[in-house]
């Protein structure tokens, strides 16, 4: 089946690897705004979003959303189901997933993560390369747990949540949509959605 990836940065480059190694799609290229003709690992960049309605003509069925930015994917996740492309989850082959864990449409699991027992990562949700959420987690839509985290059992991470890299979250802390967990945290308490905090532990960050 024939897939376009939406963006075509560091995280398109991964995907698209992602996609290489598990054979399953035929990856026509990239879209991305003031690229046209650009190459990214061999591919090209066909062209800004204006070009999916005819590409959906064309033939091309599926489509994956490599941004990193967690409203911008979702909102153009829900675009590109209104325009009748399937969003398949790509897992990369060493990610270890439990049999009992599911998986959303548009999700990435990058290599080395492990997805644990009866764990739901929801549609078009980024679990990065190495990071660990284990048994009975509920990771939000969208969200993104960057490298390298470390999420114990029964966490909840709202919609478009960041956990930054390398974070760690303790046994069932509850964490609310729009919040961003700067990198190398410890987080040892429920956090309210649409706050920024990092640190171990972590606090509320000021900005600058
Ligand atoms: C493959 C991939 O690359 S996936 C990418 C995943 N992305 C990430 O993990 C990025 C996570 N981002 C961060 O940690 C960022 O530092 C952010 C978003 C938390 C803050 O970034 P900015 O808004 O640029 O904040 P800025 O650098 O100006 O710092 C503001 C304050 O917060 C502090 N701060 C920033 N990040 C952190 C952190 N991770 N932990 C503790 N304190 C922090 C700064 O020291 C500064 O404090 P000060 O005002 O007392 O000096």
């Amino acid at each position: 089946m024939k897939l376009v990836i939406v963006g075509a940065g560091g995280h398109a480059k991964v995907v698209l690897e992602v996609f290489r190694a598990l054979g399953s799609h035929d990856v026509v290229g990239f879209i991305a705004p003031d690229m046209l003709g650009a190459q990214v690992l061999g591919l090209p960049v066909l062209g800004d979003d204006t070009l999916l309605p005819r590409l959906r003509k064309e033939g091309v069925q599926a489509a994956l959303v490599a941004l990193g930015n967690n409203r911008l994917r979702q909102r153009i996740g829900r675009q590109l189901q209104e325009m009748g492309y399937l969003l398949p989850a790509a897992v990369h082959p060493s990610a270890l997933v439990s049999p009992s864990a599911r998986i959303g449409q548009g999700v990435v699991v990058m290599a080395r993560a492990v997805v644990g027992t009866e764990t739901v990562l929801q549609e078009l949700s980024i679990l990065n390369t190495g990071a660990v959420v284990d048994h009975d987690n509920s990771i939000g839509a969208a969200a993104h747990i960057a490298p390298g985290c470390a999420l114990a059992g029964n966490v909840v991470v709202g919609d478009r949540t960041l956990i930054g890299v390398g974070t760690a979250v303790r046994p069932g802390i509850q964490i609310g949509g729009d919040v961003i967990v700067g990198a190398g945290s410890a987080v040892v308490s429920n956090l309210e959605a649409d706050c920024r905090v990092g640190g171990t532990p972590a606090k509320p960050l000021r900005n600058r």
